[in-house]
C-alpha cells in the first residue's frame, strides 16, 4: 500500500458571499508530483494555505503527514511547516545577502546547535544538486532568473522537506530554462524522496513534471488523471480550453 502525505476530503472554503473551493478533494502519496491547474482566482493558492495553516477550512478535512491541520497547536503547526517546502512564486531571496547566507538563513532560525562546518556541507550538498555550487559568494542580483529559481528551490530543501510545494515555478522564464527547472523539480523527486504539489499555468511544466495533474474548475477538481488522459480526451468544455489556449513546447 503507498503512503499517503496528503488527504483533502470535502474541502469548502468561503470568503464573505465568495465560495472559493466548494467540494475539494485530493490524494498525495509518498514520491509523487501531482500537478494542479486551473485558471486565476480558481482558489489554488486559497487550497496551499489551507495545507499550510495559513487559512482555516469551513467544512472538510486537510490530513497532512497524518495530521489535520486545523486542529493543531501553534507548536505542532510550526514542527509541520518545517516538513513542507514551499517554493514562492517570486523565489524571495534576500537581495543583501550572499547565496551562501541565503542558503544558511533557514538553518540559522530552524535547526540548533550546528557547527560551522555542518552548515558549509549542507549548503554545499544543496547547492551541489541544483547545479549551483559555483555561486556560493554571489550576490542574488548577479544571477539570472533561472538561477534564482533554483537558488530559491535550494533554500527550501536544505531542511529536507517531506512535501514541497512549487507555486509557479516556471512563470516568467524562457522556455530553455523552464525545461531546466522542470527537470530540476524531478531530479529533487529522485535525490530527495520528495512528494510534490506543483502549481501551474504552464502546460508543459504539468506534462513533464506531473505524475498526474488536477484541474480545479469552479470550485472542486473537475478532471484529474495522467496528463494525456486529462487533456487529449477531455469531455469538458473547459478542460479543453485550457489545452487549446496554451503552447505546448
Ligand atoms: N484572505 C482572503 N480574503 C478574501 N478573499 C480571498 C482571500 N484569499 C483569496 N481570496 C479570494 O479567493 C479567490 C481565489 O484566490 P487564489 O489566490 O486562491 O486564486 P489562484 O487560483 O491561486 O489564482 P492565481 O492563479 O491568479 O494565483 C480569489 O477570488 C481571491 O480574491
Amino acid at each position: 500500500m503507498e503512503e499517503k502525505v496528503v488527504e483533502v476530503r470535502g474541502l469548502k472554503k468561503s470568503f464573505g458571499e465568495l465560495d472559493v473551493l466548494k467540494g475539494v478533494d485530493l490524494d498525495l502519496y509518498k514520491g509523487e508530483n501531482v500537478v494542479v491547474l486551473g485558471k486565476s482566482g480558481t482558489g489554488k493558492s486559497v487550497l496551499i494555505k489551507i495545507m499550510v495553516g495559513l487559512l482555516t477550512q469551513d467544512e472538510g478535512t486537510m490530513e497532512v503527514l497524518g495530521q489535520e491541520v486545523s486542529n493543531l497547536r501553534t507548536h505542532e503547526l510550526n514542527e509541520l511547516r518545517l516538513q513542507i517546502g514551499f517554493s514562492f512564486q517570486a523565489s524571495a531571496l534576500y537581495d543583501s545577502m550572499t547565496v551562501r547566507e541565503n542558503l544558511e538563513f533557514p538553518l540559522v532560525r530552524n535547526v540548533k546547535n550546528l557547527t560551522k562546518g555542518e552548515k558549509d556541507k549542507m549548503v554545499e550538498e544543496v547547492l551541489e544538486s541544483v547545479g549551483l555550487l559555483q555561486a556560493i559568494n554571489q550576490m542574488p542580483s548577479e544571477l539570472s532568473g533561472g538561477q534564482r529559481k533554483r537558488i530559491g528551490i535550494a533554500r527550501t530543501l536544505i531542511l529536507k522537506p517531506e512535501i514541497m510545494l512549487y507555486d509557479e515555478p516556471t512563470a516568467g522564464l524562457d522556455p530553455i530554462t523552464c525545461s531546466d527547472i522542470n527537470n530540476l523539480i524531478n531530479q529533487v523527486r529522485e535525490e530527495y524522496n520528495t512528494s510534490s504539489i506543483i502549481i501551474t499555468h504552464d502546460l508543459t511544466c504539468a506534462r513533464d513534471t506531473g505524475d498526474r495533474v488536477a484541474v480545479l474548475l469552479d470550485g472542486a477538481f473537475g478532471a484529474e488523471g495522467q496528463f494525456e488522459d486529462v487533456f487529449k480526451n477531455a469531455g469538458d468544455e473547459r478542460v479543453k480550453s485550457f489545452y487549446d489556449y496554451n503552447f505546448i513546447r
